[in-house]
């Protein structure tokens, strides 16, 4: 196992309710099996994942535990609760060389039998004022966008409100639109919310409110604007998420779940029970978007996914081999992520 640190500066930083995200900072992963090398990237994001001196100690110790016990070994100290970063970015590796090994594209080596073209993607819009707002959802809408997520609850529950009026009244009612407020809301702010946007087509609001109130989510569940979950999947607590009847939508990041495999099995197991999935990142690098987008295209029908991030970095580690038109990602079609390892440069 080779790692390698990376930093990569947004260029257009993302304003949400718990801070502006400015920068990510990670480690590749390479890794050689069955005759072929995986690309991995390990992108903790604190407050989601450990921090970056845990995620590279924990990185540091799996590559130890891999001279002895091959990649068993190596799993076997990537706690997915403890350190999901650097097991993401294993598992990463480790997925993309099996997937290359077998010859097909990594959502096909999930599920061999799908075919998937494109997955459909939302574009997002972070925190800003009323106007500001409203021509960044209305030039995402000249781009092809139909779908839209914005940040809230970095002000007022009236001032966002006014927010998403104002981008509804400059797009029209052919937009779907989301909102995320990334916990930021009390009971009784959540309640006026979700009552004030209930007329201006709003799908769902991810994470209203804190992350351990499943019972005040459920609360919050029955009328016309859904409840998506995200922080309340943090450290594994996806059992007592799926039990509490808390959620319309999971909002699945594979570097939050401990990886791609840990994201498509819940995705899965939210369909089983009437949940839709939604795969998204925490603005990561070409390498862990792509295998986000994998995992996307290897659930039947799934509706628009949280990958379109790319654009906010002002570097990346490798060329991104997809694009974005209508709405639609272009999944690759070649064996494993889509990355060549030899155009991957971390550029530390
Ligand atoms: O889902 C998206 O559209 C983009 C990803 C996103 O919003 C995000 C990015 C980094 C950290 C947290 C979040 C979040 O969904 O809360
Ligand atoms: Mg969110």
């Amino acid at each position: 196992m080779k790692t390698t640190p990376f930093s990569l500066p947004l260029s257009s930083p993302l304003a949400t309710a718990s801070g502006t995200i400015e920068a990510r900072e990670g480690v590749l992963v390479r890794y050689d099996h069955r005759g072929e090398t995986g690309i991995g990237e390990a992108t903790p994001l604190p407050g989601w994942t450990e921090s970056l001196t845990d995620c590279r100690a924990a990185l540091d110790t799996a590559a130890a535990a891999e001279t002895q016990g091959g990649h068993t070994a190596a799993m076997l100290e990537l706690a997915a609760d403890s350190v999901p970063a650097a097991r993401h970015g294993f598992a990463t590796a480790l997925l993309d060389a099996d997937a290359r090994a077998d010859g097909v594209p990594l959502y096909r080596w999930f599920d061999a039998d799908r075919h998937c073209e494109t997955v459909p993607v939302n574009a997002t819009v972070g925190d800003s004022d009323p106007a500001d707002t409203a021509d960044a959802v209305a030039r995402a809408v000249d781009q092809g966008f139909d779908c839209c997520k914005l940040k809230v609850g970095a002000r007022s529950v009236a001032a966002d409100v006014e927010r998403v009026r104002a981008v509804r009244d400059r797009v029209g009612d052919h937009v779907r639109l989301r909102a995320d407020a990334n916990g930021a809301w009390s009971r009784e702010q959540a309640t006026r919310a979700f009552d004030a946007v209930a007329d201006l087509g709003v799908d769902y609001v991810e994470q209203p409110l804190a992350a351990e109130d499943l019972s005040g989510h459920a609360d919050l569940r029955g009328g016309p604007v859904g409840v998506a979950l995200d922080e309340s999947l943090i450290h594994r607590r996806a059992d007592a998420v799926l039990s509490a009847d808390a959620a319309d939508v999971l909002i699945l990041k594979p570097m939050v779940l401990g990886g791609p495999g840990n994201a498509h099995t819940l995705a899965l197991r939210a369909r089983e029970q009437g949940i839709e999935p939604v795969v998204t990142t925490t603005i990561d690098g070409v390498v862990a978007r792509l295998a986000a987008l994998h995992v996307a295209a290897a659930v039947p029908d799934i509706g628009p996914c949280g990958l379109t991030t790319g654009d906010r970095l002002a570097r990346d580690l490798a060329p991104d081999p997809t694009t974005v038109a209508d709405g639609e990602m272009t999944v690759p079609q070649r064996d494993g992520l889509g990355v060549d390892p030899d155009e991957v440069t971390p550029d530390a």
